[in-house]
């Protein structure tokens, strides 16, 4: 965990009932969520497909919380704008998902936003390397991204641990988020590793009880030694 960072839950909306989005991202907000975690998938970068800026602006007035926009799409320069002004505050793209990462970085900034970087589980710590002075957020991805209800990846507890420590030599406020298989049995380890934000999926959406489920995802942090 980055220091004096304290620990947030961004559900994502991949598991929300979609039939009744604005209903649901509301009831994550009254819920005690942090960040709302919206998933963009292209079926090209991504096997799969889920919603773009359209529905992003459509669930702009349903919440006041942060819009986290996880951008699983390849381009995605020619889009970037689209998602600004449909309403993200952070637009986070994928270190894989094309040559000109630093580029699409600088306009992320430039539009406004925090600017975030999703690693996928095949790629090590170090491609961030070039890039890390343009980020206010990483995204470790603890599945293959593409699908919610996946089981988490513990293989990658080394890799945030380095990228924590890599944060720490920059001495910027970056944040350091696990998205994929997150429960109340995976976020402490996680969150042990060095995560301070936890995505999670049908950890929330999955139960009855929106409020119980964040906040066991909250306690997590709770016997680490953060
Ligand atoms: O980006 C992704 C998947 O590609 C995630 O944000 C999922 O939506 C997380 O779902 P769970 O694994 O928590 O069910
Ligand atoms: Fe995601």
């Amino acid at each position: 965990m980055t220091k004096n960072a304290p620990l947030l839950v961004a559900p994502s909306i991949l598991s929300a009932d979609f039939a009744r989005l604005g209903e649901e991202v509301a009831a994550i907000d009254a819920a005690g969520a942090d960040w709302i975690h919206l998933d963009v998938m292209d079926g090209h970068f991504v096997p799969n497909i889920s919603f773009g800026p359209a529905v992003i602006k459509a669930l702009r007035s349903h919440s006041r919380l942060p819009f986290d926009v996880h951008l699983m799409i390849e381009p995605c320069d020619p889009y970037l704008q689209a998602f600004a002004e449909a309403g993200a505050d952070h637009i986070v793209i994928h270190i894989e998902g094309g040559p000109h990462v630093h580029r699409s970085l600088q306009t992320i900034r430039a539009l406004g936003k925090k600017a975030g970087v999703a690693i996928c589980p095949a790629t090590p710590a170090s491609a961030l390397s070039e890039i890390l002075d343009l980020v206010d957020i990483v995204l470790v991805m603890t599945v293959n991204p593409g699908f919610g209800g996946q089981k988490f990846l513990q293989s990658q507890f080394g890799k945030i641990r380095e990228i924590l420590s890599m944060i720490e030599k920059s001495g910027r406020a970056i944040r350091i988020g696990v998205d994929g298989g997150v429960d109340r049995d995976t976020a402490p380890m996680a969150i042990e590793a060095g995560a301070d934000f936890l995505v999670a999926g049908s950890a929330v959406y999955g139960q009855d009880d929106y409020a119980a489920a964040i906040s066991a995802l909250r306690s997590a942090s709770q016997g680490t030694d953060c």
